[in-house]
């Protein structure tokens, strides 16, 4: 593997997600691996886990973390022969190869514009890092994936539920903002590496970009879907056919204590208590959602050892 930018980059996610688990038992075994390599952690959007926990990663790893906060840097130029003359001081071509200089990998974090389908379909920021910087890049999510919770997702469901085959949902939760789409997709993504059966359901003018969900079961019906549910991913996204737009906000999508029946509860989070889901599911034992922050950093762990193991 070259740059982890998304779940398909992994050679083999079984194994990646077994190494994982692995990890989260002994985190310091290849705490050599490392020894003076450098990450950059840079981010073009805000974080909490991302950051914390590919920072853990790193540092169980041995390496030396360095972070970027894309906004407190130059303003970014991407054109082509842009005349540089307004507010871009410097090209993504000379910042991705200079943030080479002082770093042995480089993770990036670079949200959908939510604006232009075709726009963010290009994945312009994760592709200018992997075209210019020349050393291994890692997706923190971009625009169209989020391939580190992806992988985490697999690992949680994997140590959490002994159920052979069991049913997983992913289940559309109405927000105030308009969000991407990337979490969604990496998950589905996640979910048809793994032996569950797998449905999901959104509002009508909320499914997934159909090249992503081909295959999957959608139903439009929650009701239907979450029935004999053994984990319950509930996730907003705007929509992609109207793209990047908020047409739905019926509370009636948010996930309840009564609708989740025995099911786990599984978020990426941040989540707004309350609209997405209500508090009783959240302090419920049912919720694993601070089990799978935790186990960020293990399955980043996984990545960044792959990936030092073919820079050594
Ligand atoms: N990285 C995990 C989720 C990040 C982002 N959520 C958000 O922007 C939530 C912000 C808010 O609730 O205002 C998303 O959905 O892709
Ligand atoms: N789940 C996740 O990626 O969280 P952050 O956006 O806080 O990094």
């Amino acid at each position: 593997m070259k740059h982890y930018s998304n779940l398909e980059s992994l050679e083999n996610f079984e194994a990646t997600v077994d190494l994982a688990l692995e990890l989260k038992k002994n985190p310091f075994v290849f705490e050599e691996l490392g020894k003076r390599k450098t990450i950059a952690l840079v981010f073009f959007n805000n974080s909490l886990r991302t950051r914390l926990s590919t920072e853990k990663a790193a540092r169980n790893l041995g390496m030396d973390v360095m972070v970027l906060n894309v906004s407190d840097s130059w303003n970014l130029e991407f054109g082509d022969g842009t005349v540089m003359n307004l507010d871009t001081a410097e090209h993504i071509k000379e910042a991705t190869q200079v943030i080479a200089q002082y770093a042995d990998i480089i993770a990036v974090r670079a949200f959908a514009g939510l604006k232009d389908k075709v726009a963010d379909a290009t994945e312009k920021v994760l592709n200018a890092f992997i075209k210019y910087a020349g050393v291994p890049i890692v997706n923190m999510e971009s625009a169209l994936s989020h391939p580190l919770q992806g992988l985490t997702d697999a690992v949680t469901i994997k140590e959490t539920v002994t159920k052979k085959r069991p049913k997983v949902v992913l289940s559309w939760a109405p927000h105030p903002r308009a969000l991407p789409h990337a979490v969604a997709n990496s998950f589905v993504k996640s979910m048809k590496l793994c032996d569950v059966e797998f449905v999901i359901t959104n509002p009508v003018g909320y499914d997934l970009d159909p090249k992503i969900t081909k295959g999957i079961t959608i139903n439009h019906n929650q009701q239907e879907a979450l029935k004999d549910a053994d984990v319950v991913y509930v996730k907003n996204w705007s929509s992609f056919d109207d793209y990047g737009q908020v047409t739905n906000t019926d509370s009636h999508w948010m996930m309840t204590k009564e609708k989740l029946g025995h099911a786990i509860f599984m978020h990426c989070l941040p989540v707004r208590r309350n609209v997405v889901v209500e508090d009783a599911v959240l302090d419920s034992d049912q919720s694993v959602v601070i089990q799978q922050a935790r186990n960020r950093t293990y399955a980043a762990q996984a990545v960044l050892k792959t990936l030092l193991e073919n820079i050594t």
